[in-house]
C-alpha cells in the first residue's frame, strides 16, 4: 500500500492515476489547502487532513499496511516564499519532520519526495547535474534542501531510505483531460498563455526580454505531468529492490525561452495571443535545464512526452474540458 501525500494536488493526483493504473492500492492524505476533491481518484481511500498533526497521521499509519510514501504535500510559489518564509519552513519543513517521525515510529522505510530544480539557485553548468552548488535564491528553495537534509540524518539514524526527485517544469495534463492543473493563484506560464485564447485574460506577459540567452527571454525545461508521475513509480520500485538513498533531476533536457512557448501555444490552439512586456521577475535564473542522464540510466526512466506542443496540447484540452478547473 502507498501512502500519498498531497494526492489532491496537481503533481500528486496524476501519480495516483498512474499507480492505480498499475495496480497498486492508494491511500491519500490531503488537507485541500491547494487540492481539489475532484482531482482525488475514486479507488483512492482519502483521509482529509494535515501531516504536521502527529494523532492524525498515527491513526493513518495504524489503520493502514503502508510499506512506501510518496510526498507531494508542501507550499510552493516563490513569491509567497520571500514575503513569509516561515510560512515555508513551517508547513515543509516542520510538515516533513513530523511526517518522518511517523514513518521511524511504524517502521516504514521507504519514501520519494518532491524536490525542486530552485535547489540550485543560479546555475553553474548547463545541463545542471544532481551533484552541482545547490545555492537556492528563494526561501522555497532553501525550504526543499532543508528537506533534503532532514532525510540524509533520518537515513543515517533510522535506515529511512529516500529518493529525491528535483522537479524543472511540470506541464501538461492527464491523457483523460478529467484532471490537469488548477492552482489559484496561477503562476506558471502554460496555463497562464492558455488563458489568453480561453477568453479569461486579454494577453500575456513577458517578464524580461533583456536576459543573456537567443531570444532575450528565459528558457525553461518543461517535463509533462505524467512522465513525471512515472518517475515516482520507478523510484518507488527501485526502493522495493533494496537501493540506497538517491536524488535524480526530472527534466527533458530541452530547454525553450518564453517567446518559444507562446508561439508553440499559437500553433496548438490558432489563436494569435496577444504580448506584453514586463520587467523581470525577481530571482529567475536566465536558463534553467536539466541533465536527467542520472534517472534514464538509473531509474530507466523513459518519457513519453518529449514534444514541446504535444505537452501544452494536452494542458489545452484540459483547460477546453474545465475553463473553471475543478470548480463546480
Ligand atoms: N508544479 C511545479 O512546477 C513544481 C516544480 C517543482 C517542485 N514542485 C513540488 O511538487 C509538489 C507538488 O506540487 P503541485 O504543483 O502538485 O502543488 P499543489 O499545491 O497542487 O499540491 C500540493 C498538495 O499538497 C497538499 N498539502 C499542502 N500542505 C499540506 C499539509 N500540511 N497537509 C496535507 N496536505 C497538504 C495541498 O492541499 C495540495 O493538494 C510540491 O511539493 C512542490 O513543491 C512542483
Ligand atoms: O506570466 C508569466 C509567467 C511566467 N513567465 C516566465 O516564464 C518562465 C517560467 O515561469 P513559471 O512560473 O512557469 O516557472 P518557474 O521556472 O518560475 O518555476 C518552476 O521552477 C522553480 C524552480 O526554479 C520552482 O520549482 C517552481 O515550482 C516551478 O514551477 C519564467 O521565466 C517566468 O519569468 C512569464 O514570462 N510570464
Amino acid at each position: 500500500m502507498i501512502l500519498v501525500c498531497g494526492g489532491a494536488g496537481y503533481i500528486g493526483s496524476h501519480t495516483v492515476f498512474e499507480l492505480i493504473d498499475q495496480g497498486e492500492e492508494v491511500i491519500i492524505v490531503d488537507n485541500l489547502q491547494t487540492g481539489h476533491k475532484g482531482a482525488i481518484h475514486k479507488k483512492a481511500k482519502f483521509y482529509e487532513g494535515n501531516i504536521k498533526d502527529r494523532t492524525f497521521l498515527d491513526r493513518v499509519f495504524r489503520e493502514n499496511e503502508i510499506d512506501a510514501v510518496i510526498h507531494f504535500a508542501a507550499n510552493s510559489l516563490v513569491g509567497e516564499s520571500m514575503e513569509n518564509p516561515l510560512k515555508y519552513y513551517d508547513n515543509n519543513v516542520y510538515g516533513t519532520q513530523v511526517l518522518l517521525e511517523a514513518l521511524h515510529k511504524h517502521h516504514v522505510k521507504k519514501i520519494v519526495f518532491s524536490s525542486t530544480a530552485a535547489t540550485y539557485g543560479e546555475p553553474e553548468n548547463i545541463p545542471i547535474r544532481e551533484n552541482d552548488r545547490t545555492e537556492p535564491t528563494n526561501a522555497y528553495g532553501e525550504t526543499k534542501l532543508a528537506m533534503e537534509k532532514m532525510f540524509k540524518w533520518a537515513d543515517f539514524a533510522y535506515g529511512i531510505k529516500y529518493i529525491s526527485l528535483r522537479y524543472f517544469n511540470v506541464a501538461g495534463a492527464h491523457v483523460s483531460a478529467q484532471i490537469g492543473e488548477d492552482h489559484n493563484p496561477e503562476t506558471h506560464l502554460i496555463p497562464l498563455i492558455l488563458q489568453v485564447p480561453l477568453g479569461k485574460r486579454e494577453h500575456i506577459s513577458i517578464f524580461g526580454e533583456d536576459y543573456d540567452t537567443y531570444d532575450g527571454t528565459c528558457v525553461r525545461d518543461y517535463i509533462h505531468v505524467t512522465d513525471l508521475a512515472n518517475a515516482h513509480i520507478l523510484a518507488v520500485e527501485k526502493l522495493r529492490t533494496g537501493s540506497n538513498s538517491k536524488i535524480y533531476n526530472l527534466g527533458n533536457g530541452e530547454g525553450f525561452s518564453v517567446k518559444e512557448m507562446i508561439e508553440a501555444a499559437r500553433k496548438v490552439t490558432n489563436h494569435p495571443i496577444k504580448t506584453v512586456s514586463a520587467d523581470r521577475r525577481a530571482g529567475d535564473p536566465a536558463t534553467l535545464v536539466a541533465s536527467a542522464k542520472k534517472a534514464t540510466n538509473e531509474l530507466k526512466w523513459h518519457l513519453k512526452y518529449t514534444n514541446i506542443e504535444d505537452i501544452i496540447l494536452s494542458a489545452w484540452k484540459w483547460h477546453q474540458n474545465k475553463p473553471n478547473g475543478f470548480e463546480e
